[in-house]
């Protein structure tokens, strides 16, 4: 069975997804396209030869009887109001990062697909699909490393575009770790407090770079995050978790080691794209697999809804500079 998938949104990750559906992954075909920008949407179809149809907009897109499946990878705040007509129209859709950029609006989504009655939501927190992260995981789960105690990791760009403001470094870029941490530990957030060191010269105005977001959860375990978005140097993931009877790094991306000129180096990558290239195709053969046999599976919209609360409360304490308390509320049957 071929599924047949429109995309809303064919931006830098809308074309990147559409290539890895078109020239790597099997099951799934790209008949739909729509973007504000109509040109971008056509220019997608051609450069990757797609057999694809340009829409209009996102609305008739969703209720074509072309498209079995829709991929959501336009800007975060259009996200609620696709998912919404999605799940209306019945369709699996997999949304990228951020599910909405707001709890209220991720509520309103999981109170539909509720309504529904059956899953039909995928969020794309794609580092789940990360073989380094599925080790780790594995290793917390069968006990290796005790109790988990800490965690400290990193999040650094080497640079972010100027209509990058200081939330964003919650909404944007810490909402990976925010559903990363839940699932690696199992466990949920109780508190949140966010600091700011002295602010890099290559930070402009509008943003206070970096920051340092610290976590409790409910488990007891304290997380530091650095996020770092204009580090200059690279895309560079960092995540050590601190258990009772040891200790787990995140691996560091194959990369040949050079001897060269009296120096050894390895390559560092500036690109989310290759970082997490391997994972981004699991996780989309995972969306069509489940599209295909009316299963889906991976982060729910419950996780979305997860990570939106707690982002809300990180954007508070960013504000306030207080430890800012996370209430969650419980997890319906429906996401069990
Ligand atoms: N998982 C990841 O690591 C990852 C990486 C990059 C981006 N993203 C997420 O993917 C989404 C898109 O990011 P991007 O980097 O591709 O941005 P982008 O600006 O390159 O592309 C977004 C596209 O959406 C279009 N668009 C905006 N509003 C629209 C609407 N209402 N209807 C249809 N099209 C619309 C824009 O014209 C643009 O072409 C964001 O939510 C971002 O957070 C996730
Ligand atoms: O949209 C991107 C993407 O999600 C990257 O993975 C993250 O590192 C960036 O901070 C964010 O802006």
């Amino acid at each position: 069975m071929t599924i047949h998938i429109g995309i809303i949104g064919t931006g830098m990750i809308g074309e990147e997804h559409a290539r890895r559906i078109t020239l790597q992954l099997t099951g799934a075909t790209i008949t739909a396209v729509t973007d504000v920008d109509q040109e971008q949407a056509r220019g997608v179809v051609e450069r990757l030869g797609l057999a694809a149809e340009v829409y209009p907009d996102g609305a008739s897109l969703i209720a074509s009887e072309a498209v079995d499946a829709v991929m959501v990878t336009s800007w975060g705040p259009t996200h609620e109001e696709y998912v919404l007509a999605a799940i209306e129209a019945g369709k699996p859709v997999f949304c990228e990062k951020p599910l909405a950029t707001t709890a209220d609006g991720c509520r309103r989504i999981i109170e539909a697909e509720q309504a529904a009655g059956k899953r039909l939501v995928q969020v794309g927190f794609m580092r789940r699909y990360d073989s380094g992260y599925q080790l780790m995981k594995e290793a917390i789960d069968t006990d290796r490393l005790g109790a988990p105690l800490m965690v400290h990791a990193a999040h650094r760009n080497p640079e972010v575009p100027e209509r990058y403001v200081t939330p964003m470094a919650i909404h944007d870029t810490l909402i990976h770790e925010l559903d990363t941490f839940r699932w690696l530990l199992d466990d949920d957030y109780k508190n949140a407090q966010v600091v700011f060191p002295r602010k890099t010269r290559h930070a402009h105005s509008q943003v206070a770079d970096p920051q340092i977001v610290m976590l409790e959860t409910v488990k007891g375990v304290r997380i530091d995050v650095e996020v770092f978005v204009n580090c200059r140097y690279g895309y560079d993931i960092q995540c050590e978790v601190v258990g009772e009877e040891g200790v787990a790094r995140l691996p560091e991306p194959q990369s040949l080691q050079f001897r060269q000129s009296a120096q050894r180096s390895n390559e560092i990558l500036m690109d989310w794209k290759k970082r997490f290239a391997d994972a981004f195709s699991v996780e989309l053969q995972a969306f069509i697999d489940g599209a295909a046999s009316g299963t889906l599976g991976g982060p729910s919209s419950w996780d979305g809804y997860a990570a939106a609360i707690a982002g809300d409360v990180c954007v508070r304490a960013q504000e306030s500079g207080a430890i800012e308390p996370i209430l969650m509320p419980e997890r319906p049957a429906f996401y069990a």
